[in-house]
């Protein structure tokens, strides 16, 4: 038997960069969290210890605030670009970079400037959960794949959405519906076919596009809607070929008033938190380009 290095991979996961334009009385804020992850010709830091051909986990950590303030940070994907070719541009033992980034989602708070002077405008609330996400890769060999996405967005059809005709067996116990409340956080990721686009413009399209979707789709099931979600990006966006949903299902359970005299004509709901289903499912392009390492 030998004993032999399979693939690595090091980096500084999450470096959180807040980031503020001030633009006269009128500022932005951008709050990023930054993971890189570098490959290369790493066996001898490995196998014999030497890091001659290691750069430093803190030196990436360096990197993002430094590269931020030369630079700004606008569209995610742009500053995760930046990122992964300076470290395989800088650096010959770096072959590969892998740059994540999520975005957390701050809106302006508008009531209470008008107590301001007028064009002063710096007061922030976080918009929920969500996050806007991207993955981005460049290898030495020239070839640079982008991912895009968003996470936590949570979404509810009050009505539409049927669930029935489903397989059964000694231990079904539900029931089929036909009108449910639908609710679910949506993961969706979606791979763009080069690395050159408009981020911030295909990101709030693919939104859009996305929650058009879940909105306008009457649901047979959520494998249904996950399916008309990623189809109405791909017939909507051709700057996309792929694009990959993690549906969390958030059962609503009617709840028995029966106890107290009352009916429940599909009114009040308990909104369980977990077990939920989770449904999932890639829709794509037939004629996409190879994904290579996007999805890694
Ligand atoms: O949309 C649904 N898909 C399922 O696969 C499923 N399974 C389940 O219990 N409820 C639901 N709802």
């Amino acid at each position: 038997m030998a004993v032999v290095l399979g693939p690595n991979r090091y980096g500084k996961a999450e470096t959180r960069l807040v980031r503020v334009v001030r633009d006269g009385g009128v500022h932005h804020v951008k709050d990023v969290s930054v993971s890189s992850a570098l490959s290369g010709a790493m066996e001898d830091a490995h196998l014999a210890g030497d890091n001659a051909a290691v750069l430093p986990t803190d030196t990436q950590r360096n990197t993002v605030y430094a590269l931020a303030r030369k630079h700004g940070v606008d569209q995610i994907e742009d500053f995760a670009l930046l990122l992964a070719r300076h470290y395989v541009d800088s650096q010959p033992t770096v072959h590969h970079a892998r740059v994540e980034i999520e975005e957390c989602l701050w809106g302006r708070i508008r009531d209470g400037e008008e107590s301001r002077p007028p064009g002063e405008r710096h007061s922030f609330v976080l918009s929920g959960p969500e996050r806007r996400t991207c993955v981005v890769h460049h290898d030495r060999d020239g070839s640079t794949t982008v991912t895009s996405g968003l996470r936590d967005l949570a979404v509810l059809n009050s009505t539409g959405s049927e669930f029935f005709g489903f397989a059964r067996d000694e231990y079904t116990t539900l029931a089929p519906t036909h009108d449910r409340v639908l609710a679910a956080a949506v993961r969706a990721r979606w791979r763009h076919v080069s690395g050159d686009c408009d981020f911030g413009a295909s990101y709030s399209e693919v939104r859009r596009c996305l929650l058009e979707a879940f909105a306008g789709t009457h649901s047979l099931s959520l494998q249904h809607t996950l399916y008309a979600m990623g189809r109405r990006v791909l017939e909507t966006r051709r700057e996309i070929c792929e694009v990959r949903l993690a549906m969390r299902n958030k059962h609503h359970f009617l709840v028995d008033l029966t106890p107290f005299g009352l009916d429940n004509p599909n009114e009040v709901f308990y909104a369980a938190d977990r077990p939920y289903g989770l449904i999932e499912g890639v829709v794509l392009d037939d004629d996409a380009p190879a994904a290579r390492f996007a999805w890694e």
